[in-house]
């Protein structure tokens, strides 16, 4: 501590204050009933008919995939390819998120998930369609970036920072994210040295430190061991009583279950089912 302690003297080049708690002011004045009550609080996420689609420079196009005849012609044309694919991910999605709301998100793979994050996150331009926010979105794993080559306690002073807290708020958090990461004295050693697991929960214990607005995770619970997945399933919860909007992606739909108090289905880049839980989990098992 006496390491992070310097550091932060040394960055700011001031006494630390008197630890400050992260006071946030919402517009909702409805009073959470309860940890898993459905919120009518004010929209925090609008998506209005949004669009995203990626352009691939370079890829084959359908009529030219793995034919040879196509690739003989190319080079008797001295053409390259510079043909241009587009990935249409997302079509046409529209939903509005409230305070308190935790949102699953599911489908198959490459069903649009991870693109509507980014996209939710502000790091995807959306083709057509727009995206509102009420406050700063944090993509989990992207916003709170970690450098292998540093040491835990290095990636969590910089990570905290990242996420715009002040010093005073580093020192009070520190101890509680290496605490809530289990990653011990692993802390003091490159996160080179991590297991997959160990570098998620660092990440997460990082960005769950700070109390957000909208916080989306995207897996990033899925390396974690079952005690760690219960303490996460925990620090949701507590993000959506503090009127916070959580939208979480995971395969394993015990998480979902146990978190979350609407879940989308996305398939084919479009909403099939969006609601409660219980009845959206049922017909996406089904089929
Ligand atoms: N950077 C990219 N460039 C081009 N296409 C992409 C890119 N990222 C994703 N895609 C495509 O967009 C579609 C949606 O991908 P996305 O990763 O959002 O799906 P997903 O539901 O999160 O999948 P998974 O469950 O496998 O993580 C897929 O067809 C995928 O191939």
């Amino acid at each position: 501590m006496a390491d992070l302690t310097e550091e932060l003297a040394k960055v700011k080049g001031e006494e630390p204050a008197v630890p400050s708690k992260d006071v946030r002011v919402h517009p909702d004045p409805e009073p959470a009933k309860g940890p898993l009550d459905v919120p009518t609080g004010t929209p925090t996420v609008i998506v209005d008919d949004l669009h995203i689609v990626y352009r691939v420079y370079g890829a084959a196009s359908e009529s030219e995939k793995g034919n040879a005849v196509n690739a003989f012609m190319r080079i008797v044309k001295r053409q390259g390819r510079p043909q241009m694919k587009e990935v249409h991910a997302v079509k046409g999605v529209s939903f509005v998120a409230y305070h308190g709301d935790a949102i699953g998100v599911v489908g198959r793979n490459g069903s649009g998930k991870s693109t509507l994050l980014r996209a939710i996150a502000g790091l995807l331009p959306p083709h057509s369609g727009a995206v509102y926010t009420d406050g700063q979105p944090s993509l989990l794993g992207v916003n709170a970036a970690l450098m292998r080559e540093l040491t835990g306690e290095r990636n969590i002073i910089l990570g905290c920072y990242a996420m715009g807290m002040t010093p005073a708020e580093v020192r009070e958090k520190y101890q509680e994210i290496v605490d809530f990461s289990g990653i011990d004295e692993f802390v003091q050693l490159p996160m080179s040295t991590y297991s997959s697991g160990m570098g998620a929960r660092l990440r997460f214990a990082i960005s769950s430190a700070k109390t957000h607005d909208v916080l989306l995770i995207d897996e990033a619970l899925a390396t974690g061991d079952r005690e760690f997945r219960k303490k996460s399933e925990q620090r949701i919860r507590q993000i959506r009583e503090s009127a916070g909007t959580v939208f979480l992606v995971a395969h394993d739909l015990r998480v979902i279950q146990q978190t979350c108090n609407r879940v989308i289905w996305l398939h084919k880049g479009k909403i099939k089912m969006d609601g409660d839980p219980k009845e959206v989990l049922a017909a996406y098992t089904k089929g």
